[in-house]
């Protein structure tokens, strides 16, 4: 039964594979970073529950379809399990920004949808890992502790908001890696 202070969220474009500012619209544009497959899969084999909860408003602009999606983290998933971790569950939000859904980080929604489909009654204590601003925002909104890695926006993200480093709001690292490998010398 997952418990939330045992629960890492992340952001996937830009934290588990590259991003793009074209999007990532097809599995040959999905390039998974190493560090980060290899992360997850020590993450979950310590005990840790790790989930994934995305925008993919890129569906919303018709730049590619849900099929095309689900390929994608399938496979995320096998890279994980071949790496010997597991992905507990992946969330998105398929909507565009004036769609006027709840969902899309950096409203709660999509988060609030990961807490109910994992059992829990909170997220609080959370770990919630992002390259931007949204993501952070996000999970700060359902009490999730928030990580900015450098990877993906994550450099733009800082030096739009150097503040976020200021009397340790937020930690970061530089990458996924860097986080967990933090994390599990704790
Ligand atoms: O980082 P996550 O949440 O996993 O996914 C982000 C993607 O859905 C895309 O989100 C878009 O933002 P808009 O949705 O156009 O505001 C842009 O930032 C793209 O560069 C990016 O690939
Ligand atoms: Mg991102
Ligand atoms: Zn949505």
């Amino acid at each position: 039964m997952p418990q939330a202070d045992k629960l890492v969220i992340l952001d996937r474009d830009g934290v588990i594979n590259r991003d793009s500012d074209d999007y990532v619209k097809s599995l040959d544009e999905w390039i998974p970073y190493p560090q980060a497959i290899d992360a997850i899969a020590r993450l979950s084999r310590a005990g840790w529950t790790v989930a994934v909860a995305t925008n993919q408003s890129g569906i919303a602009r018709g730049y590619y379809d849900e099929a095309t999606l689900a390929a994608m983290h399938d496979r995320l998933d096998t890279l994980v399990r071949e790496a010997g971790g597991e992905i507990a569950r992946i969330v998105h939000c398929p909507h565009g920004p004036d769609d006027g859904c709840d969902c899309r980080k950096p409203l709660p929604g999509l988060l609030e949808r990961l807490r109910d489909d994992l059992g829990l009654t909170t997220l609080k204590g959370s770990w919630m890992i992002g390259d931007s601003l949204r993501d952070l925002e996000a999970g700060l909104a359902v009490g999730c502790r928030p990580v900015l890695v450098r990877t993906g926006k994550g450099e733009r993200t800082l030096a739009k908001r150097p503040d976020l480093v200021e009397n340790d709001r937020t930690r970061v690292f530089a990458d996924l890696a860097g986080f967990a490998d933090w994390l599990l010398a704790q």
